[in-house]
């Protein structure tokens, strides 16, 4: 699914204008039909209190639509107008009038007044700000949305939750709507998939708001969200014909004394994936550890007993995952710097191998083209330094993947895969998988998948697709805390299965924050 940035949705809204020789107040009405047709088959006419706060801009006027369609069916509506700056704008000025048809003349909020009484159980619809908003908010209008917050009342924000930007960090972490649901309009906006932004929303969902499909389809946008639908045209078919060789050999680079554990969770990932044969090249103390564990695995040893201390096989591996569990010991160090000198086979590189180039910068020249970094938070900010928030971390992570033409992998909930200016976040995983070695686990994929033919970008974004799917898919049964690493592997085949299964009919529960 593309996400578009608010100019690129500005723009979507005059080209449908011009094509469709309408005009943004019949546009305006139509998505609040459709906001309408969402709170009435939930509500079915119940009498809960419906407070609608609308600003003085288009989202105030959408709230207003939405209002007036809620009374004319009997619902229990109060509006209010936060009324932030005169400059309201037409549509909102139309909107406005047509609400008093139903003899109701909304409270004019302002600087100072009190604030409507509100009671828990009782619903609040969001429409103060939208993505127009350009600027911090007023003292009076934070409190406002302080009150809201604190009210615990249900909120459903309409487009965004207000005070959040579509692609900035907000001034004040406070002055924006904590929303239990945000209805947006056609596409869900980048800042509902970072750290530090997404947790002003819980669920969110996307409505169709009527916007030319044809802008929308020829549009490129610098971001994707990544669901079942993105990856299936990804998945490389296995030929009756094939033998092991036809997927690859793959090397998994790792492990040291205490520390053998992750090669084994790579190993068997990768095996699991679809690799056609997998070495682990381990220091001599793991030799025992992995050929018990993993019967299906090759193993060399190093010349080290406790470390890695010289990396030298007689094999062709078609990808290298390599750092898991490897420690960042000086001979470690050495082995990885002569071994980089010569490589030129692509690698998936993580944990050790990353913390050992973040200090020895020169050494990410030698990386070959086709690899991928797979850092988590605390290993990016070792690579490319402190972010100020986290659009400023991904510009960082934009010019560093361009740098070193690396594909980079920021893991954690909605990880992002970025490459050539591009983002693709993943909509798979759950907070089961903050646990030892789920990363060692998406490492082994990632290795058996380019083993198999997939370009390092499509590893990507399949790999962590893939890796987060099994997750959920573990879950049943188990619940977040007692998903382990080992779960992750034994339902990797689920996750493919599940690429091929038939798509349910679409309630709106499956539509709700898929
Ligand atoms: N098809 C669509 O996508 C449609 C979108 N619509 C809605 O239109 C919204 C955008 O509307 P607008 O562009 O009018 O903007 P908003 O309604 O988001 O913002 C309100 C206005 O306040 C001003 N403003 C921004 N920040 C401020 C601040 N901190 N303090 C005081 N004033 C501030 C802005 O100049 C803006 O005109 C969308 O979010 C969406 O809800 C509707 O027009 C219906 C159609
Ligand atoms: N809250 C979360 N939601 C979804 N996925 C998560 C979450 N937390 C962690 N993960 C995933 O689990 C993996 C953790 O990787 P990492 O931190 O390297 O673990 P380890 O070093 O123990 O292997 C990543 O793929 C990450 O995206
Ligand atoms: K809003």
């Amino acid at each position: 699914m593309k996400i578009y940035s608010a100019d690129q949705i500005y723009e979507a809204i005059n080209s449908t204008i011009e094509k469709n020789n309408t005009t943004s107040n019949e546009l305006m009405e139509f998505a609040g039909t459709q906001l309408f047709d969402w709170f009435h088959t939930r509500m079915q006419g119940a009498q809960v209190p419906i407070h609608i706060y609308c600003g003085i801009g288009n989202n105030g006027g959408s709230g207003l639509v939405l209002g007036r369609k809620l009374l004319h069916h009997g619902y229990n509506v109060h509006v209010y107008i936060v009324n932030f700056s005169d400059k309201r704008t037409k549509d909102f000025l139309i909107n406005y009038d047509r609400i008093k048809e139903f003899k109701v003349w909304p409270r004019l909020l302002s600087s100072g007044e009190d604030f409507p009484e509100m009671d828990k159980e009782d619903i609040v619809v969001d429409a103060i700000f939208g993505i127009g908003l350009n600027r911090e908010t007023s003292d009076w209008v934070k409190n406002l949305i302080k009150y809201i917050n604190a009210s615990d009342a249900y909120t459903v924000s309409l487009d965004v939750p207000s005070g959040l930007y579509p692609n900035d960090a907000p001034e004040d972490k406070e002055a924006v709507i904590e929303s239990n649901f945000t209805l947006t309009f056609q596409a869900p906006k980048l800042s509902f998939f970072l750290p530090e932004t997404g947790v002003y929303m819980q669920r969110w969902e996307a409505i169709d708001v009527g916007l030319d499909p044809e802008y929308l389809q020829t549009t490129n946008t610098e971001v994707q969200l990544i669901d079942t639908l993105e990856v299936l045209p990804l998945y490389i078919p296995r030929e009756k014909y094939a033998h092991k060789g036809t997927y690859g050999h793959s090397l998994i680079i790792g492990g040291s004394f205490g520390k053998m554990g992750a090669v084994t969770l790579a190993s068997s990932a990768c095996l699991r994936v679809g690799t056609g044969l997998i070495t682990a090249y381990i220091p001599e103390c793991g030799y025992t550890i992995l050929q018990t564990s993993l019967p299906e695995a090759m193993v060399i040893c190093d010349e080290g007993e406790k470390n890695i201390a010289k990396i030298q096989y007689a094999i062709e591996p078609k990808s290298i995952g390599m750092g898991i569990g490897m420690g960042t010991d000086a001979v470690t160090v050495k082995a990885l710097k002569a071994f980089l000198k010569t490589n030129t086979t692509p690698l998936i590189i993580d944990a050790d191998a990353l913390n050992i180039l973040a200090t020895n910068k020169t050494l990410l020249k030698s990386v070959p083209k086709g690899s991928i970094l797979t850092p988590h938070p605390k290993e990016l900010e070792r690579l490319i330094g402190e972010w100020t928030d986290d659009f400023d971390k991904i510009e960082k992570t934009k010019a560093f993947a361009k740098k070193y033409d690396a594909v980079v992998i920021i893991k954690g909930a909605n990880t992002i895969t970025i490459y050539d200016n591009h983002l693709y976040i993943n909509n798979t995983g759950n907070p089961g998988m903050a646990t030892a070695g789920s990363g060692d686990v998406l490492t082994g994929m990632l290795t058996g998948l380019i083993s198999q033919g997939y370009d390092a970008l499509t590893a990507a974004i399949f790999g962590v697709y893939l890796h987060g799917k099994a997750g959920d898919i573990a879950l049943t049964g188990l619940g977040y805390q007692a998903l382990t690493a080992s779960d992750i592997i034994d339902h990797i085949g689920d996750a493919y299965l599940d690429l091929f299964k038939e798509p349910e009919e679409p309630s709106a529960e499956a539509e709700e924050n898929r």
